[in-house]
């Protein structure tokens, strides 16, 4: 089966003053309707392998692949208004705040149901209907309140929950999440954890979770890859990181303790109420 993202060979590099900044050094990985982790110390180029895939580099930087494959689509052959289209329909990303993917001059309401009328042909109580239905479905209490306010007027899990919203308008078969809890409590946390999982469950999304955070990532995840100065060092089932032969993830796992033990820290995956996306 052709999987839902082939990446072989990546490379992003900035050009600077003083050079060429290689931010993403020849990365390979496939990824099928499941949850990859990214992991890695700062600046070891997680975000920009995350932002090459969706096209949303600066336009000064450099990118190239040997392969760069959404399904069937090579990414690199398209169009800028092509990549766009895509990233609005099939592709989407949440960052770690909401507040710089939101429009902070139009309601939280306004920007779910013009998102609405870009994919669906409805009436506009409709569309407020299902902007509704949108906000409760991923746990906000009181949809009607949260849909007159302005992203600054809401917290940080609320704004990141409003994302997620505006992402299942779109249905996006593949989602890269690029730290989306790490602003977060740990209660607010695990409730977008909740709704990632369901949603790569009950959808059958591809999700790149992107996170300095091993011990989540290993959690969460089924796959990890561990990146170092913008290369993949490694690559592991999430259950088998007592496997891992490269000194950095030994070092990174060695911070953990008990990871055998405590296989599932987070009780997310357990959670699982019956309500359906
Ligand atoms: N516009 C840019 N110009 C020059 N260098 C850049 C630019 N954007 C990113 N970089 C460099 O690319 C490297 C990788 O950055 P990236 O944001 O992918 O790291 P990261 O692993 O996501 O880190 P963090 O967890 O801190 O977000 C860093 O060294 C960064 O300084």
């Amino acid at each position: 089966m052709t999987p839902l993202l082939t990446v072989e060979n990546l490379k992003a590099g900035f050009p600077t003053r003083t050079g060429l900044v290689e931010a993403v050094r020849g990365v390979s990985f496939t990824l099928g309707r499941e949850r990859l982790g990214i992991v890695g110390e700062s600046g070891s180029g997680k975000s920009q392998t995350g932002r090459a895939i969706m096209g949303l580099t600066p336009p000064h930087a450099r990118i190239s692949a040997d392969t760069l494959r959404f399904g069937d689509t090579d990414l690199l052959a398209l169009s800028p208004r092509q990549r766009r289209r895509l990233r609005g329909k099939r592709l989407a990303m949440i960052l770690q705040d909401p507040k710089y993917s939101l429009n902070p001059v139009m309601t939280i309401g306004r920007q779910i149901v013009e998102t609405l009328l870009t994919h669906e042909k409805l009436s506009s109580r409709d569309a407020k209907a299902k902007a509704l239905s949108m906000l409760e479905a991923v746990q906000i209490r009181d949809p009607e309140r949260v849909f007159g306010l302005y992203p600054h007027e809401v917290s940080g899990g609320m704004g990141q929950r409003v994302m997620i919203a505006m992402m299942l308008v779109c249905g996006p078969e593949l989602l890269i999440a690029d730290e989306p809890t790490s602003a977060l409590d740990v209660t607010v946390q695990l409730d977008v954890l909740d709704i990632l999982d369901r949603l790569v469950r009950e959808r059958g999304m591809g999700l790149i979770f992107v996170s300095h955070d091993l011990r989540l990532v290993s959690s969460f995840c089924d796959r990890v890859l561990v990146m170092y100065a913008g290369r993949v060092v490694e690559e592991l089932d999430a259950s088998r990181l007592s496997e891992a032969k490269h000194p950095y993830t030994q070092g990174l796992i060695d911070c953990l303790p008990r990871i055998e033990a405590d296989r599932h820290p987070l009780p997310v995956l357990q959670r699982r109420k019956e309500w359906s996306l």
